[in-house]
């Protein structure tokens, strides 16, 4: 990704390709700018990650995902699912870090996200919220660019971020799987419900997309470079232009790494405000960009997407994490599509 001061040449240049990734497969790898993202960054975060799967359970289940009405904090081995199937990873989530909303302050069920992060130690929150400002900076050069790549100013989506963008992020550990295989999902097919999302990855692998309808090709970590994916609300946006494409994570088998190490990942997911609802944009369909999302393989059947952005966010936490909403949320109700309504007393 060129940097601010790149001649103009350079930034159409990778705003065309960005616009050929997008629209073929919806996955790229991106190379941030040195000045945003580089070497210490990427050591420093890494090192977080290490040092927080190697604390005691007990520690790690001080900032138990169960305590959090937001989802937010740790997700010890097989508690989360994809469509039913149980995960095979660890992993810690992030958010917005903010005092949480009274509920009865609250116009939209969805507020219940705001809330604070879960955090071992102050220094690790440091490191976090540092890489969460670089990730920040990122995601709005990267957010331009997306715009320009349609033909945009380059500020046309800025508006759906603002002061609020409703950021995620995750870190997560993939143990090798004991029988291994396609069978042994880290994380199970699934779209994301992001605008984009940028994914750093160490060197084992495991990541895979699905290139046309059940053909999957492997996302090969380079040293470097951030996988970057489109979410469910661009795709939605570009009239199914750009695409939300299903990938998942095949658990590392013994033959492929050694028996000590396991898959590290640090998932960033770029979202909009809360309150944000997308729709098919006429300014980018009117430009001839748009391909009905009917005429390529659909992401699934069984996954509505909702328009409301912090419904289709609260839709994906909650389904992911039954227990944790039935704890937190037991007037709420999930409709089998994932729609969710108060329940009625
Ligand atoms: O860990 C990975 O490589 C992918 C994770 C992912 O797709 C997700 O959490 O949405
Ligand atoms: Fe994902």
């Amino acid at each position: 990704m060129p940097d601010d001061d790149a001649s103009g040449e350079s930034r159409e240049a990778f705003a065309r390709d960005l616009r050929r990734a997008c629209s073929e497969s919806g996955f790229f790898y991106l190379k941030p700018p040195k000045s945003l993202f580089g070497e210490e960054e990427n050591e420093a975060i890494f090192e977080a990650a290490k040092s927080f799967f190697a604390l005691s359970m007990e520690e790690k289940m001080k900032m138990d995902y169960a305590n959090s009405p937001q989802f937010r904090g740790y997700v010890s081995l097989g508690l989360e699912n994809t469509r039913g199937k149980i995960d095979a990873r660890e992993q810690v989530e992030f958010g917005v870090h903010s005092a949480p909303k009274r509920r009865k302050d609250m116009t939209h069920f969805y507020e219940r996200l705001i809330g604070e992060n879960q955090y071992p130690s102050n220094e690790f929150e440091e490191t976090m919220e540092k890489f969460i400002d670089r990730m920040d900076a990122i995601s709005r050069q990267l957010t331009r660019y997306l715009a320009l790549s349609l033909e945009l100013e380059e500020t046309y989506f800025d508006y759906m971020f603002a002061e609020q963008p409703n950021m995620q992020m995750k870190i997560c550990k993939y143990p090798i799987a004991i029988d291994g295989g396609e069978s042994s999902f880290g994380v199970g097919p699934h779209t994301d419900t992001s605008f984009v999302s940028i994914l750093l990855q160490d060197d084992v692998g495991g990541l895979q997309v699905e290139i046309e309808k059940d053909a999957w090709i492997d996302a090969t970590p380079i040293e470097g470079y951030f996988v970057v994916n489109i979410g469910e609300m661009l795709q939605i946006m570009t009239g199914g232009y750009y695409k939300a494409t299903p990938h998942r994570v095949l658990s590392p088998t013994s033959k492929s790494i050694d028996e000590n190490k396991a898959r590290l990942s640090i998932p960033y997911f770029w979202n909009p405000r809360l309150d944000f609802v997308a729709k098919v944009d006429g300014e980018i369909t009117k430009k001839g960009f748009s391909t009905a999302i009917e005429e390529r393989s659909e992401t699934s059947n069984e996954n509505r997407i909702i328009n409301a952005y912090g419904e289709n966010a609260f839709k994906s936490l909650a389904r992911s994490h039954p227990k944790v909403f039935a704890k937190h949320h037991p007037d709420l109700l999930m409709r089998s599509d994932g729609t969710i309504e108060k329940k009625k007393s």
